[in-house]
């Protein structure tokens, strides 16, 4: 089933919570929908759902309009960050719920719904606690129920709100990469909320990347990683460094290193921040080439394959902390200790104009 979002507003009071909201969601596609906390995530999955209405615009569900749709006739199967599992039921008779409560006309039979949840606990990995009791249970595992309880009815979108929100990080990363083995096995087009940037990059087929109501950003998590659309994708998705300079007709300058900025060819003298990552700067312990910009080293993390420093620009107002990610060998190379000097240049670098944000 695919998803078609149209020019959808919603506001609650005088508070915007999505302003004009336009994404087509794939057939079999899992999209991520990750933003900082209030960006709208959840009140956008509930449009989708039905269980919040839009003030304007439209959801298509296979090209239809789905607007006035009641949610039992959206086929959307949900999981929350709060498992709610029926205590007093076997996980068995928990999946099989929504099976036994359909009206008599559509039910399955008993057979037919025994085959159905065993298939489905064998598919979640844990036909083996079918007789336990939900508090017999770790939270991954309820987790891991709840996603075989919605998918029992075989939904056509699977909606998972923060779903391993409330669990501890290892197995936050275990389920991860069992939701993304799952999908790849089911296909149900599915959107999954996530305020976690690393949770969104290794599971998703699409990102999309929320602020205040608006999308920022849609792309597969390379693109948004490594080709951030403005600022605050480069500052939501992981570290980045900010250099200040200025730009004119083209060429920009961060201290004495001069870099092409074909993008900017009709800039004037203007203000300029270059976004730059931690593993994009180089590093020398001599002037390579014209131009660097002078740091000390501040601190040295060696623990695995990438060793991270922390530097600070010399000659610099503020003393902002850089951060660089250079490989074993290469530190081994410089021969680096606290305090030394070294010559910093970035190698790949995004420039924005300083007005502008
Ligand atoms: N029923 C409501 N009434 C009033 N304001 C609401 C309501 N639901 C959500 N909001 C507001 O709308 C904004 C967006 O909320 P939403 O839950 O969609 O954000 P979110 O990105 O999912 O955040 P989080 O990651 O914290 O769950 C928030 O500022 C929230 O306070």
């Amino acid at each position: 089933m695919s998803i078609e979002i149209r020019h959808l507003s919603k506001q609650f009071g005088s508070f915007a919570a999505l302003r004009d909201i336009n994404l087509n969601i794939h057939s079999g596609e899992l999209l991520a929908l990750l933003g900082p906390s209030g960006s709208g995530k959840t009140t956008l999955l509930r449009v989708i759902a039905g269980l919040e209405t839009a003030d304007s615009g439209q959801v298509l569900f296979n090209n239809e309009d789905a607007t006035s749709q009641p949610i039992r006739e959206r086929q959307v199967g949900f999981v929350f960050q709060h498992y709610a599992l029926f205590r007093n039921m076997t996980i068995f008779e928990n999946v099989a719920f929504g099976l036994r409560v359909r009206p008599r006309q559509n039910r399955l039979k008993t057979q037919e719904i025994h085959e159905r949840v065993t298939n489905l606990l064998k598919l979640v990995q844990l036909d083996w606690l079918a007789d336990r009791y939900p508090h017999q249970l770790s939270g991954g595992q309820r987790q891991r129920i709840a996603l075989a309880r919605a998918l029992a009815v075989e939904p056509k979108v699977l909606l998972l709100d923060e779903p391993f929100g409330a669990l501890d990080a290892k197995v936050r990363k275990e389920l991860r990469t069992w939701l993304r083995r799952l999908h790849d096995e089911m296909h149900i087009t599915s959107i999954f909320v996530t305020h976690d940037q690393e949770e969104a990059l290794e599971v998703s087929d699409r990102v999309v990347v929320m602020n205040e109501g608006r999308i920022e950003q849609i792309g597969t998590p390379d693109e948004v990683y490594e080709r951030p659309a403005n600022p605050f994708v480069y500052e939501f998705l992981g570290h980045v460094n900010l250099f200040h300079g200025r730009i004119h007709q083209g060429r920009a300058w961060i201290g004495d290193v001069e870099i092409d900025a074909p993008e900017h060819a009709e800039a004037e003298d203007l203000a300029a921040v270059a976004y730059v990552r931690p593993h994009d700067i180089e590093v020398d312990r001599v002037m390579n080439g014209e131009s660097a910009l002078p740091a000390h080293v501040v601190h040295i993390l060696s623990v695995g394959p990438v060793v991270k420093l922390e530097l600070v620009q010399e000659g610099n107002q503020n003393k902002n902390l850089i951060q660089v990610e250079i490989s074993k060998e290469r530190f081994r190379d410089l021969q680096l200790v606290k305090g030394d000097q070294v010559f910093i240049k970035p190698r790949r670098l995004d420039l924005f104009l300083h007005q502008l944000h």
